[in-house]
């Protein structure tokens, strides 16, 4: 995944590409774009885009909690979840905010890092994360949350400056994740120092991509 382009094939309940098979035949055509690996939500999209490409998998259940604001990968039954169809990555959760059922990251990377060969992709908002991720054992970092918690600035664009930030800080591979649009976008991600990109709604969410045309013409 060095250096390269991740798709992130996402549909859920609420938008128009639920389902399973749609979202293995969007990752298809992501890998015939060049995609070098996809990441995915539940265990079903895992399991059918594994099938369907061959390309290595991070997965991820997002679920929501009443007693919690993490919704990704949150507790140990979505972990088992996911191991049970083997992703080659699971990506979760590792922001510093209490989990459900007061759950601690520490346990879920350990009940991960005990069942085989698959890493611990460690979703952030901040530097203060990050470091609470590392302490925890994950092996890479992503930056998705940047934006979306409390204690992380609100942007429209990525977040530039947490990645360059983390990239020379932080030891282990730093993935570019969030509110990527432009391919000059990813590469500035890359040459700053990112692992590799996750691109997400500007590929895959044709909803959004359809609206970035509306507002602009209709504004
Ligand atoms: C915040 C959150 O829930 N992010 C999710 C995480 O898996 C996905 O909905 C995003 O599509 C993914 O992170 C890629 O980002 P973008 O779609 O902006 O390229």
């Amino acid at each position: 995944m060095h250096k390269k382009l991740i798709v992130s094939c996402q549909a859920l309940e609420d938008e128009p590409l639920h389902g399973s098979e749609l979202m293995a035949r969007m990752a298809v055509a992501a890998k015939e774009g060049g995609a070098v690996a996809i990441r995915s939500n539940s265990a079903n999209d895992v399991e059918a885009i594994k099938r369907a490409t061959s390309i290595p998998v991070i997965g991820l259940v997002k679920r929501n909690y009443s007693d919690s604001e993490v919704f990704i990968t949150a507790t140990a039954k979505e972990v088992k979840e996911l191991l049970k169809v083997k992703p080659d990555v699971i990506a979760m959760d590792a922001t510093v905010r209490n989990r459900p059922n007061d759950e601690k990251l520490k346990d879920l990377v350990q009940l991960i890092h005990e069942h085989g060969d698959t890493l611990v992709m460690a979703d952030i908002a901040t530097k203060e994360d990050a470091i609470y991720a590392v302490e925890c054992g994950v092996d890479m970092l992503s930056t998705t949350l940047s934006g979306y918690t409390a204690d992380s600035p609100k942007q429209k664009g990525p977040d530039f400056e947490l990645v360059e930030q983390l990239c020379r800080e932080i030891p282990i591979p730093i993935i570019a994740e969030g509110r990527i649009q432009t391919p000059e976008q990813a590469k500035r991600m890359l040459n700053t120092g990112a692992w590799s990109v996750v691109v997400g709604s500007a590929i895959t969410r044709p909803q959004l991509i359809t609206k970035s045309f509306t507002d602009y013409l209709y504004e």
